[in-house]
């Protein structure tokens, strides 16, 4: 029964005279993120094309010919008033004459590749060519994962290849089976750049085949990330605020952290917030709030004992203009509590960054009313065609986390929409933020149907969340201490190390902590356990 809601705060116009097209963009030369980039900005300066959708960005080794560069692919949704002619003309013009590309020989390296996938006319019907220049499907689409997996990001799953008649997240699933080298890919997130070189957060996630034959719905297979939080404010309901604007204390307790925690992994995200968000707390002016995080970031940038490329900052903040001070200053996450909802202009700053990535999280209302806004009852005259893995049926069960689904995604719209690029977004279903104990355990639990959570609006807008890397943040919270009885929350590291090692089972990508140390073993024991990594 597929039902739809009208979706609010999309200004598409009637698109109804317009045809759709489905692109896959490849690079493996130079800046590879920054000739996609300026593939996509020149795509959208024709009056003919708009973008409408980017897939997440994907790194993969090279099929055919293997001695060259991996790959940067990902694919786009555009509509355009071009016939698939018109566009393989414009395509060929942005890639040979804008983007210099040069071609020795096929399958060879480029700085740019713009693939026709799929043509849909106007009225939504696929357009099937296949003379000495265009081939539409596209004639290879069935055997490369690097462009089935991203445009399975932009369909509803029961989108059908128009010849074979089957649905194209089938095909994927075949592919996907058969486990060779260029079709493990690794879903990357900018996080700054040192020298000319971008820094990404690699994730990958697979549809993992239960050993007894069962889908275990999506997993993981990258190391967990810890991102260990610095709270400079003096009233952090959790370490009692011992880091309070002493920068040298600050600079020690960072650098003991990342010791401690590159012992046992790769990288380390530090969080550093100078607000507290415990529900009802005051909140500090945006120049209070400025002077506590931003020498701290600063300090950390600058110190040599802790290299870019292992130490990535985070700010925690809701704020547009502490956001874009803290990047300057050195961050290269934006972890937002609010989704974008406080602060209007924080998806702007945050398109304005591109090799920045920023932390999409659910709440409601604000931090003063927040905590009594958990009622998450299904809307009965909303109708949502919403597609979630089949193997989670809709019951009142999954009512609370299908909502919470939704407005997630009503969130990922305003941020695309106000120019964030999907790849630039890690999701984080808000534990604590407008929910009662029983309903954080439950997103907890229900993790893999947020991962695996999509929806169809009337206009046809369609979102999923699929590849998106997930980041929670349980850590000493009132949940916890509710069901261990511990009043302190400082005394809550080993039951948050109990929760953390769930979320990782259930999917979670990264884990943000206070008690980094601890945490950062459960972590790599949870990672032997259900990613089965070394
Ligand atoms: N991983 C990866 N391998 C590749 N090998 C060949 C071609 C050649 O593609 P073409 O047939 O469209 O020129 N493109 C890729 C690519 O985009 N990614
Ligand atoms: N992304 C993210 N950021 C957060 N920042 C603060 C708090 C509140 O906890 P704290 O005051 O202990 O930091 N929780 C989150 C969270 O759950 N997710």
């Amino acid at each position: 029964k597929s039902e739809v809601i009208p979706h609010h705060g999309l200004n598409v116009a009637p698109s109804d005279t317009w045809n759709t097209a489905y692109l896959a963009f490849g690079s493996n030369v130079g800046d590879r993120l920054q000739n996609i980039r300026t593939a996509i900005d020149l795509l959208n300066q024709r009056k003919t094309i708009r973008v409408k959708c980017m897939s997440s960005l994907f790194e993969s080794e090279p099929m055919y010919f293997k001695d060259q560069e991996s790959f940067l692919n990902g694919c786009l949704k555009i509509q355009t008033s071009l016939s698939p002619h018109e566009l393989l003309v414009c395509c060929k013009e942005i890639e040979y004459d804008e983007l210099k590309r040069v071609k020795k020989f096929d399958n060879g390296p480029r700085t740019i590749d713009l693939d026709i996938i799929l043509f849909l006319n106007g009225a939504g019907e696929p357009v099937m060519i296949d003379d000495e220049k265009l081939t539409v499907p596209h004639k290879r689409l069935l055997e490369r994962s690097f462009v089935l997996e991203p445009l399975c990001e932009l369909i509803p799953p029961n989108f059908v290849h128009p010849l074979t008649a089957e649905p194209l997240i089938d095909h994927l699933n075949k592919l996907s089976k058969k486990g060779n080298d260029e079709d493990r890919l690794f879903n990357l997130v900018p996080v700054g750049s040192s020298g000319s070189t971008v820094n990404f957060l690699k994730f990958q996630n697979v549809t993992e085949e239960g050993i007894f034959g069962s889908t275990l719905g999506r997993g993981s297979k990258v190391a967990t990330l810890v991102m260990a939080i610095v709270n400079t404010t003096p009233d952090s309901f959790s370490d009692s605020g011992e880091l309070y604007c002493d920068l040298d204390k600050q600079l020690s307790c960072v650098k003991e952290i990342c010791s401690q925690t590159l012992r046992l992994h790769e990288k380390l995200i530090i969080d550093v917030g100078g607000c507290s968000t415990r529900p009802n707390s005051p909140q500090p002016s945006e120049e209070e709030e400025l002077r506590r995080v931003i020498p701290t970031i600063q300090a950390i940038k600058s110190c040599p004992d802790l290299p870019s490329d292992k130490v990535i900052i985070s700010v925690d903040t809701y704020r547009s203009n502490v956001a874009q001070k803290a990047i300057n200053a050195g961050a290269s996450i934006v972890n937002d509590i609010s989704g974008g909802s406080f602060d209007s202009s924080m998806f702007s700053v945050i398109a304005a960054n591109p090799n920045v990535a920023y932390v999409l999280s659910h709440t409601r209302g604000d931090i003063a009313t927040m905590a009594k806004l958990t009622n998450y009852e299904e809307s009965q005259n909303g109708k949502l065609s919403e597609y979630i893995s089949d193997k989670i049926c809709k019951t009142s069960e999954t009512a609370t986390t299908r909502i919470i689904g939704r407005e997630l995604a009503e969130r990922y719209f305003a941020a695309v929409n106000n120019g964030v690029a999907r790849w630039q977004i890690i999701m984080d279903p808000g534990i604590g933020f407008a929910k009662n104990g029983d309903q954080n355990l439950q997103i907890i639990r229900q993790l893999p149907l947020l991962k695996s959570f999509s929806c169809t609006w009337e206009n046809g807008e369609h979102v999923s969340f699929r590849n998106l890397p997930w980041l929670v943040g349980p850590s000493r919270k009132k949940f916890i201490g509710k069901i261990t009885k511990e009043e302190n929350p400082s005394d809550r590291d080993f039951a948050t190390g109990a929760v953390i090692t769930a979320s990782i089972g259930f999917g979670a990508d990264i884990v943000r902590v206070h008690n980094a140390k601890d945490c950062a073993k459960a972590v790599k024991v949870a990672d032997a356990l259900y990613k089965q990594l070394p």
